[in-house]
């Protein structure tokens, strides 16, 4: 049995924390809003984020230093847009040596850094092959009913990995690792973004064609982006890119997708992201890749429509048209082709 601290009381820290209650550990779930935590502890709900019981030996903090004391593995999920303020606070406090594992997704705009980047960039004690990812095709609210998942856990130091994939497995959740941390973070991040697309369709009225061809050719913007910056190209066919392009684009438990839905049928970003109340990680992740594909003239075609919705104001309707009727191609020049020059060798 472990002392686990997860830091980030959303609908995915709270499952997390239920995933680690159910192999005994001992689990501390911090949130940075006191009454939250007064609330958990005495109701054993956590209901804005997930309709389930939680456990009642999943004690909440609103102290960050009670919550982190005499803990072997400390696990981030907070939205990454939190990463480094909460990174900033750990800092000053943690003074033992822990695990630092995170479940965030996303890509910061600007920096264009991963979440394991920004952690370490933080975090004084700690370099980026400490930090361990976890990622895959897992819906919070799932998770919580013990409902069958697969996830995959990478680091540069595979002792980490495997320390997190031992805290994590068990018969509902499945656990694998990865030496891919640059691929398993990207897919993760990326998919959010073909996820709003994927939304955005359905809410035009679209069908599951249109659906599957967002997919399909989002995991080739997803392979190109990704292999520029080192990732394995199969590291997204596997759980962390195909896996959680089609949880993400098919489930209604998806905040992208949901939110996507919603600016398809014609609202507004903040209008939506006002209803959501919960974090859409593909709104700022699609700010991060537009501009990244755009320095470094990576063809990202449906990225750079979803963009344009989200922060130009263009019509979804535009944006598909102008997307079927680009210049004609062939079509195995992604993944295939990257494949190829990597495996030919
Ligand atoms: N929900 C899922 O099914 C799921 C699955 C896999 C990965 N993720 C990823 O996990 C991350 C968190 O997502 P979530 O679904 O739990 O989000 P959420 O919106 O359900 O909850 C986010 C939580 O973070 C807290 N928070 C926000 N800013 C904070 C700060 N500065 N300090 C401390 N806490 C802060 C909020 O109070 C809230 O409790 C995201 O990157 C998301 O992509 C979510
Ligand atoms: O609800 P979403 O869209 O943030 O997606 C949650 C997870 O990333 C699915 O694997």
């Amino acid at each position: 049995m472990a002392k686990v601290a997860v830091l980030g009381a959303g609908s995915w820290g709270t499952a997390l924390s239920i995933v680690l209650a159910d192999n005994n550990h001992d689990v501390r779930l911090w949130t940075h809003r006191q009454d939250q935590a007064e609330i958990i502890n005495t109701t054993h709900k956590n209901e804005k984020y997930l309709e389930i019981m939680i456990p009642e030996k999943i004690r909440a903090y609103y102290d960050l230093q009670e919550a982190i004391q005499d803990v072997s593995a400390i696990v981030i999920v907070v939205p990454t847009k939190a990463i480094r303020d909460v990174c900033q606070q750990l800092n000053e406090i943690l003074h033992h040596n822990a695990t630092i594992i995170h479940a965030s997704k996303g890509i910061e705009p600007e920096t264009l850094k991963r979440v394991s980047e920004m952690i370490s960039e933080e975090m004084d004690h700690y370099n980026y092959d400490d930090i361990v990812v976890l990622s895959g095709p897992s819906h919070a609210e799932e998770v919580g009913k013990r409902q069958p998942t697969t996830v995959t856990v990478s680091s540069l130091n595979d002792i980490n990995a495997e320390i997190a994939q031992d805290l994590f497995i068990n018969e509902a959740f499945r656990v694998y690792t990865s030496p891919d941390v640059v691929g398993v973070e990207l897919g993760g991040a990326l998919k959010n973004i073909i996820a709003l697309g994927a939304g955005i369709s359905d809410g035009l009225g679209y069908g599951d064609n249109a659906k599957a061809a967002l997919i399909t050719r989002g995991l080739a913007e997803i392979a190109r982006l990704g292999t520029s910056l080192g990732a394995n190209p199969l590291t997204f066919l596997g759980l962390p890119g195909v896996g959680d392009l089609i949880v993400t684009c098919t489930s209604v438990h998806s905040r992208n997708w949901r939110a996507g839905n919603l600016l398809g049928k014609g609202k507004k970003l903040d209008q939506v992201l006002d209803q959501m109340g919960m974090v859409v990680e593909g709104v700022r992740t699609a700010k991060a890749a537009h501009q990244f594909a755009s320095q470094q003239q990576i063809e990202m075609p449906i990225t750079n429509g979803i963009y344009k919705i989200l922060f130009d104001e263009a019509k979804p309707k535009d944006v598909v048209d102008q997307l079927m009727n680009r210049t004609k191609r062939e079509e195995m020049d992604d993944i295939a082709t990257l494949l190829t020059e990597r495996y030919s060798q």
